[in-house]
């Protein structure tokens, strides 16, 4: 397990347009161009990681597929794919982008016995999106329920699962920092590493987030505060260093 914390900054991609979202809630989106430039910036800012999501296909409408393909096709670095990986097509024209792994959101919730077939057939390639409010589970662009955390949770250690990326929906798009309680229980939890996602605001909520890193948070995923200009990658990637 690395000793210093994984930054993946985020490029959510709705109607070929990177965005924002606040809460994930569809049409609260701010627009930021071009998703290939965004990704083409943070790769050249020193990310050694790019999050990647395609919005449309998590909400179910419509896809991005063969650009969020172009795109991951066009980075030298790691890229972690989510949205609307959720059968059997979707998830082998994920892998066939060269991603470095996808993540999981509905099907884990939806159909188990799928998400636990695609998790022991791809090893670490498949990471698991636990999307919460409280502790209830989301699914479907966050708009379904999906369960406890926990429950689902102890359900993928034992089937095999390599890694979590938890999202506090509360905190997603806000500025407001990192829910560090909840990412302390998950890590309590599981001794799978977890990837932090939602809410990081300034350079102080990654010097908290590295402060988990012992307990098991690997990375976090870095969206608005990027956008929004409250700190540069390069600052980020310096602080998570030091
Ligand atoms: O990332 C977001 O802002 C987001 C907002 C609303 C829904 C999903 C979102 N992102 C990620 O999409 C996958 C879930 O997709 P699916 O359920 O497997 O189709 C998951 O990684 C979410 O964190």
């Amino acid at each position: 397990m690395p000793n210093t914390l994984e930054l993946l900054p985020a490029v959510d991609v709705r109607d070929g347009q990177a965005v924002r979202l606040v809460h994930g809630v569809s049409g609260s989106e701010t627009s930021y161009g071009s998703p290939l430039q965004a990704a083409l910036a943070w790769q050249a800012a020193g990310a050694q990681w790019l999050h990647l999501v395609d919005l449309d296909a998590a909400f179910g409408t419509g896809d991005n597929r063969a650009l969020v393909a172009e795109i991951t096709r066009a980075m030298d670095i790691k890229v972690e794919l989510s949205g609307g990986i959720r059968d059997d097509a979707s998830l082998a024209a994920a892998l066939a982008t060269g991603c470095t792994r996808v993540n999981l959101g509905t099907a884990a919730l939806e159909t188990p016995e799928w998400a636990a077939k695609a998790i022991a057939e791809h090893g670490d390639k498949i990471a698991i999106g636990l999307d919460v409010r409280g502790t209830t589970l989301k699914g479907r662009g966050w708009t379904s329920e999906g369960g406890d955390l926990y429950e689902t949770l102890a359900r993928l250690d034992s089937e095999g699962c390599a890694r979590y990326v938890v999202t506090d929906i509360g905190k997603d798009g806000t500025l407001t920092g990192p829910n560090l309680e909840l990412l302390k229980n998950v890590c309590a939890a599981t001794d799978r590493p977890v990837v932090a996602s939602g809410g990081v605001s300034c350079l102080d909520d990654l010097r908290a987030l590295s402060e988990l890193v012992p307990l098991g948070v690997e990375g976090a995923i870095v969206g608005k505060a990027l956008y929004a200009k409250a700190f540069t990658l390069e600052e980020a990637l310096k602080v998570v260093s030091a």
